[in-house]
Parts: C-alpha cells; sequence; structure tokens
C-alpha cells in the first residue's frame, strides 16, 4: 500500500490569460537560471494553449513538465476555436487541467461536460488534472464537503477509480482563488482527507494539490499537511522567484519526509 512517502510532491503553475512571446521568454529564462535541481518534486507550467509550442520547445531539455490549462472532449471536428487532446499531446503537453472553477463558471461547464473532459484527456495520453471546490456560501452553510463530494462523484461514476490511478486532484475554494484569502492549513487538510477518502485504498496514491493564494510565504505549512501533496499556482507562478520557492519548499518537506 502506498503511504505519504511514497506520492511525489506536484507543482503546476497555471499562467491563466497571462502572457506574450517575449514575457514569456523573459519569465522561463528568469526560472531556468534560478532552478535548482528538485528531486522528490514534480513541476510543471500551463501556459494559454497558443503559447504551448513555445513552452515545450524551450523546455524541452528542462526539468520543467508542459501541460495546458483545458481541452474539448471531442476528437475533432466542426468545433471552432476548440482544442481537442490529441492536439495537446501532439504540442507536447503532459498534464491538463480540467474542470477549473474560471471555465466552470464562465465557460458554464458542468460536472458532466468536465468528466466528458477528464475521459478525454486519458484517451489522448494525457494526465487530467480535476479542479474541484466549494463556493464561500457552500462553505458559509457547511456544504463544503456535499459540493465536492458531487463533483467527484460525476467523474468517479464516468471514469471509475481505477482511472484515477493516472490523474491528479486540485482542490481549490472558489473563495480563495486569486483574492488573497487563503484556506488555512488545517481546513486545507480536511478537505484533502475528505477527497481522498472518497477512492478507499487508491487514495493513497492519488497526488491531491491545493490551489487557492497560495505564495512563498505559505507554502510550507500548507506542504507540511499530510494530504496536501503541492500546489496548483496561479498569480505566484507568474513570478519566477515565487515559482522557484514554492517548489523548492515542497522539496524540503518532501525530503523531511523521506529522512
Ligand atoms: O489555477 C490556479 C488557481 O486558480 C489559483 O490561483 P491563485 O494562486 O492566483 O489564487
Amino acid at each position: 500500500m502506498q503511504s505519504r512517502g511514497d506520492r511525489r510532491k506536484l507543482v503546476v503553475g497555471n499562467w491563466k490569460m497571462n502572457g506574450t512571446r517575449a514575457a514569456n521568454d523573459r519569465l522561463l529564462q528568469a526560472i531556468l537560471s534560478g532552478w535548482r535541481p528538485l528531486q522528490h518534486v514534480d513541476a510543471a507550467i500551463c501556459p494559454p494553449f497558443v503559447y504551448l509550442p513555445q513552452l515545450a520547445e524551450t523546455l524541452a531539455s528542462s526539468p520543467l513538465i508542459v501541460g495546458a490549462q483545458s481541452l474539448n472532449p471531442r476528437a475533432n471536428g466542426a468545433f471552432t476555436g476548440e482544442i481537442s487532446g490529441e492536439m495537446l499531446s501532439d504540442c507536447g503537453c503532459h498534464y491538463v487541467i480540467v474542470g477549473h472553477n474560471e471555465r466552470r463558471r464562465m465557460q458554464s461547464e458542468s460536472d458532466l461536460y468536465v468528466a466528458e473532459q477528464f475521459l478525454a484527456a486519458q484517451e489522448s495520453g494525457l494526465t487530467p488534472i480535476l479542479c474541484v471546490g466549494e463556493s464561500e456560501q457552500a462553505r458559509e452553510a457547511g456544504n463544503a464537503l456535499d459540493a465536492i463530494g458531487q463533483q467527484l462523484r460525476v467523474v468517479i461514476e464516468a471514469a471509475g477509480l481505477e482511472a484515477f490511478s493516472r490523474a491528479v486532484v486540485a482542490y481549490e475554494p472558489i473563495w480563495a482563488v486569486g483574492t488573497g484569502k487563503t484556506a488555512t492549513p488545517e481546513q486545507a487538510q480536511e478537505v484533502h482527507t475528505f477527497i481522498r477518502g472518497q477512492f478507499g485504498a487508491q487514495g493513497n496514491g492519488l497526488v491531491i494539490l491545493y490551489g487557492g493564494s497560495v505564495k512563498a510565504d505559505n507554502a510550507l505549512s500548507l506542504f507540511a499537511e499530510p494530504d496536501i501533496d503541492g500546489a496548483l499556482l496561479g498569480g505566484a507562478s507568474l513570478n519566477a522567484e515565487e515559482f522557484i520557492a514554492i517548489c523548492q519548499s515542497a522539496e524540503q518537506v518532501a525530503t523531511g519526509m523521506t529522512q
């Protein structure tokens, strides 16, 4: 049975709708020049679709992994403006984020649609990062775990538990995303324990990230929690020093766990 020490840590930078070719080059060069090798942590960057080839090329001989922010679940066809999983694989992606709360809200992506994306990602050889999280209202009403349980259940029913051996889950409380309000380590740990519990014995191997205003100065205390295996970063991933420092915090905690 896998334990906490067997799970690699993972830090994923979601650049959201930010960047230009020139700005990306500057940011990537700053990250690469400040990078210190990580033994127990994987690090990935998910830029906007149009910059995937740029990142795949720049990061090709680096330890940094490339991911995408979304995909259309169909294989191909008359879906103007959409991008398939096969296209993402073809562009050098390893991960793809599905169910990010910004897309659930702004693009009206339903739980069922997210489940289709999850399946399509795996069919294309990508590792989905499934985002779940509750609204502020749900938290205040004491319904946070119900809301998250429902989001997970729809994907588990569609894909099966075994599919999560090739997936990552990210807990992102909506009220903490881009707001500067972070869930306390204890609040996040409670939800991560709940999420892991939905997968039975298989949950021991599942990498579960926390996302929502993670910064260099709060990462260590979050990563120290037994069920927080890394972070999905927004704003902090646009700053090389912050991004590197957060990856190093994950390494520090992971190194402590293996000693
Ligand atoms: O995908 C990343 C999350 O939405 C977190 O964003 P944030 O770190 O800017 O709060």
